[in-house]
């Protein structure tokens, strides 16, 4: 995927880093970026936000990454974990080669460890976007820790990939029967496929 992404795209061109990955993941092999179809919701809704701080559980290769961050204003901090060191170093690669590094902060570990030190150690006050997007079975008590740890503001936004496939459905029980979340459903398809899937984005009320 790298390979393809330094010959097909333009340095510095986030874009056409995004086309170069779909590319490659249609007609080559599959892989677990958000894609295309599920990319435009993503930046739909980043547009809307307009977030000075975005955190994304989930690099990967750095998809997402690069589109959100290519849609931020120049002052905006995107903060994103990923857990598997070899996707990280891909993903610096990525970030890098669509020329974001300088709005992109990756971080190697996992959630659960990183989440708590958010403020002490990147100065953060509050996300005003989450994309969840790591693993499925840490939605929901990521969420929980979010919420404990004060990272989240009155308006907050949480947008999670996947929530149908491979599904979270903690989380989505959760996430619609609590009265401090406003939630929506966004049906999409899986990556590549003609898969159902979609996007949950939920208002925190405070
Ligand atoms: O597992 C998925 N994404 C999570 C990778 C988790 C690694 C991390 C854990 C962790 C912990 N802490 C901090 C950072 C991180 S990163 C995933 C899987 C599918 C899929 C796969 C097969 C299939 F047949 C159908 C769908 C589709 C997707 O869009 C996905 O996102
Ligand atoms: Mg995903």
């Amino acid at each position: 995927m790298l390979a393809a992404v330094q010959k097909n795209a333009t340095r510095g061109d986030p874009r056409s880093v995004v086309k170069a990955i779909d590319q490659f993941c249609r007609q080559k092999e599959w892989a677990m970026n958000v894609g295309d179809e599920k990319g435009c919701i993503l930046d739909s809704v980043v547009t809307e936000v307009n977030p000075a701080t975005v955190l994304e559980l989930g690099t990967y290769c750095g998809y997402s990454t690069v589109r959100i961050a290519s849609l931020l204003p120049s002052n905006a901090k995107l903060i994103t974990l990923e857990f598997n060191p070899d996707y990280a170093a891909i993903a610096r690669q990525v970030i890098a080669w669509a020329g974001l590094e300088d709005k992109v902060q990756l971080v190697e570990g996992a959630s659960g460890d990183w989440i708590p030190k958010m403020k002490e150690k990147f100065g953060i006050e509050t996300f005003d976007l989450v994309f969840l997007d790591h693993w499925k079975d840490r939605y929901l008590p990521d969420t929980k820790l979010m919420e404990e740890c004060g990272l989240l503001r009155k308006g907050s936004i949480l947008l999670a990939d996947n929530v149908i496939c491979p599904g979270t459905p903690d989380y989505l029980e959760y996430i619609r029967n609590s009265p401090r979340y406003k939630s929506q459903y966004f049906k999409s398809h899986l990556e590549y496929t003609k898969v159902e899937d979609g996007l949950e984005k939920s208002v925190f009320l405070g």
